[in-house]
This record gives structure tokens, C-alpha cells and sequence, in this order.
């Protein structure tokens, strides 16, 4: 399938994740329509994007008059319609929903042609699933961006039961073109490659702080000034060859016994969510989050990833 050198884009929903999708395509001149059933969330969503590019000129990643034009190319529509319009690629970032998903790939369909690709961007819920009655379930496929997705520079593939090679390929290789890491996840397997480690990480952390082991503040700390410090350069496969295979071979048979195997959420982590302790947004979870500190944090991740990633590349 052949990608032009500007690609028309629909991007559905402007929450967290739409605004930056639009972004990611903007700013490789692409021509983007963005859609949000929330007209207040779909009004705001050109300042934050102009907010992020700031970001990107103060680290001089993006030239302060590149902004305006990359804005511009973002046109806010009113209707689903008019977001499907004339579009070789949609993306699709409304709530983690499978009925609301699996709805608005139906009203989508009519609205395009049989080869417009539509892609979604859920964390967690099957592709092929979504695809499931659809008239042309083989254009549909997985596009999981991180948050935030103009910063985190991988996007899983993801190959649902009915996708066909070339709309799989092609998508790959769009992702390149605006400057994205794609990988290929050839299996629509839940949590796809990304979240499915992270989260077996998470429930290991998670029950150490239940187990009394250590605090959620010792926990983090480990991460960030031991191994999570190779992780941008080093992935685990790599850091296990480099560590010999019969060493990770002696310690699997000593430590994977002693690990977590819960198959449900933790009995800590249910109670937290039932007190109401859900995190940054309340201001407490396994840390407390008043207002200023989390901003604080905010923008400083933005900035410290944007700089690990100018090393990176780099090297
Ligand atoms: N937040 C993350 O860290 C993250 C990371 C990767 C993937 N995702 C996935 O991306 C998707 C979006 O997540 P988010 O965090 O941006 O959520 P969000 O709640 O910030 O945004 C979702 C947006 O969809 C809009 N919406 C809902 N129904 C709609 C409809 N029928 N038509 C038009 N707009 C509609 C809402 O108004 C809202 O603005 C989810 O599937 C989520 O799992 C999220």
C-alpha cells in the first residue's frame, strides 16, 4: 500500500492521548483532522498541543516558528463525519470502552472508504475484538502509543486476527515516517508487548510494599537508581545476554518460585482504590501528590525524557 508524503489523518477523541497524536502527525506536515465529542476538551486541546511545543523550543528539538504552521495543520472538526473525511489513516483514542470502541468503529465505516485504515490506540483491550462484525474488519489494526505519545517515540503494531499484511506493513512504515520507533506485534495478545511487562513489574513492586519488604518510596528508588537507569539504552533481553544466559538460567530456577503469581489485583491495591487513594489525581496513592508537586513533576518529565532521548540518539 502506498503512503504519500503527506498523509491525511483522523484523529478521534482530544483527551490526554488525541491531543498528542495530533501533534506527532503535525509536526511531520501532515494534514490532521481532530475530533472530540467534548466541545470543551476538543477547544483546549490546541493550547495544550501549543503548550508541548514549547517544551520542544525550549530544548530547541522544534524551531519557534515552526509552532504556528504545525498548529495549522491541525484542523478541529465538529462532526465524526468531518473528521472521517478524506483520510488514508484514523486513529481512534476515545475512553478505554470496549461498547463505546466497537460503536464508533461502526459509524465510522460507512463514513470512509473500504481502504482507509482505521487503527486504535486502547491499552488493553483486543483488536480483534473491536474489528468483530465490522464490513472490512482486515483494514482494522492496533496503533498503542505511550503517554505521551509526542515524546515516547515507540508505537506497538498490532495485528489483529483479521488484519491484513499490507494495511499491517504499511502502517509500520507510516509510523516511521512521522518519526516514531514502531515494533511489530504479530499476536493480538492482551496488553500487547509493552504493558504486559511493565505490569508483571508493577505487581512485583506493588506486593513488596504489601509485604512490608520495603516503602513504595524505597521501592521507586531502586528502579530509577538501578536497573531503570539502562532501560532507555539497554532492553532486558539485551542486559540478560549481557549478563550470561546461565546465570539468568541459575537464578530463574532460584528466584521465579519466590516471585508473584497473583492472577487478581492486589489486596493492597483494592483497598487504596476503595479509600478513595487512586493516585495523582486524588493526591494520594502510594505517594502523596499535592497540586504544585505534581505540575512540578509533570514538566520535568517531559523535559528529562526529551533529554534521555537526545542522548540516546546520540550515541
Ligand atoms: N492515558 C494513557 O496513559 C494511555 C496510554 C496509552 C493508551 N491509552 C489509551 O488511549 C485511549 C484514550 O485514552 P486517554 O487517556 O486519552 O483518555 P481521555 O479520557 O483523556 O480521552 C478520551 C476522549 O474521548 C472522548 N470521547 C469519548 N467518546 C467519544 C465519542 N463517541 N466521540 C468522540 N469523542 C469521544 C472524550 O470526550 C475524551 O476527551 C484509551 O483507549 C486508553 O486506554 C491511554
Amino acid at each position: 500500500m502506498f503512503i504519500t508524503e503527506k498523509p491525511t489523518i483522523g484523529v478521534l477523541g482530544a483527551g490526554l492521548m488525541g491531543h498528542g497524536l495530533a501533534q506527532v502527525f503535525a509536526v511531520k506536515g501532515c494534514d490532521v483532522t481532530l475530533y472530540d465529542r467534548d466541545e470543551k476538551i476538543l477547544a483546549a486541546s490546541l493550547d495544550r498541543i501549543r503548550d508541548n511545543l514549547n517544551v520542544f523550543v525550549r530544548l530547541k528539538i522544534v524551531a519557534d516558528n515552526e509552532v504556528e504552521p504545525t498548529l495549522k495543520r491541525i484542523r478541529r472538526v465538529n462532526s465524526l463525519e468531518e473528521m472521517c473525511r478524506d483520510r488514508m489513516f484514523i486513529v481512534e483514542a476515545v475512553s478505554e470502552n470496549l461498547s463505546l470502541k466497537r460503536k464508533v468503529f461502526e459509524e465510522m465505516e460507512p463514513l470512509v472508504p473500504a481502504d482507509t485504515i482505521l487503527s486504535s490506540n486502547t491499552s488493553a483491550i483486543s483488536i480483534s475484538i473491536i474489528a468483530e462484525g465490522l464490513q472490512h474488519p482486515q483494514r482494522v489494526l492496533g496503533t498503542h502509543f505511550w503517554n505521551p505519545p509526542h515524546i515516547v517515540p515507540c508505537v506497538e503494531v498490532i495485528k489483529a486476527n483479521q488484519t491484513d499484511d499490507d494495511v499491517f506493513e504499511t502502517v509500520y512504515r507510516l509510523m516511521a515516517q512521522v518519526g516514531k520507533t514502531p515494533v511489530r506485534v504479530l499476536k493480538d495478545v492482551p496488553g500487547f508487548l509493552g504493558n504486559r511487562m511493565q505490569h508483571a513489574l508493577w505487581r512485583e513492586a506493588i506486593k513488596l510494599v504489601e509485604n512490608g519488604i520495603a516503602s513504595a518510596e524505597d521501592v521507586d528508588k531502586v528502579v530509577k537508581s538501578a536497573f531503570g537507569l539502562r532501560l532507555a539504552f539497554l532492553g532486558p533481553l539485551e542486559t540478560a545476554d549481557l549478563a550470561g544466559l546461565d546465570l539468568t538460567h541459575e537464578i530463574h530456577q532460584d528466584l521465579l518460585p519466590e516471585l508473584d503469581r497473583s492472577t487478581t489485583p492486589s489486596p493492597l491495591l483494592e483497598e487504596k482504590v476503595k479509600r478513595g487513594e487512586t493516585g495523582a489525581k486524588s493526591g494520594q496513592g502510594f505517594h502523596s501528590w499535592p497540586p504544585e508537586k505534581l505540575k512540578r513533576l509533570v514538566e520535568q518529565r517531559d523535559s528529562v525524557l526529551l533529554r534521555i532521548l537526545q542522548q540516546v540518539n546520540s550515541e
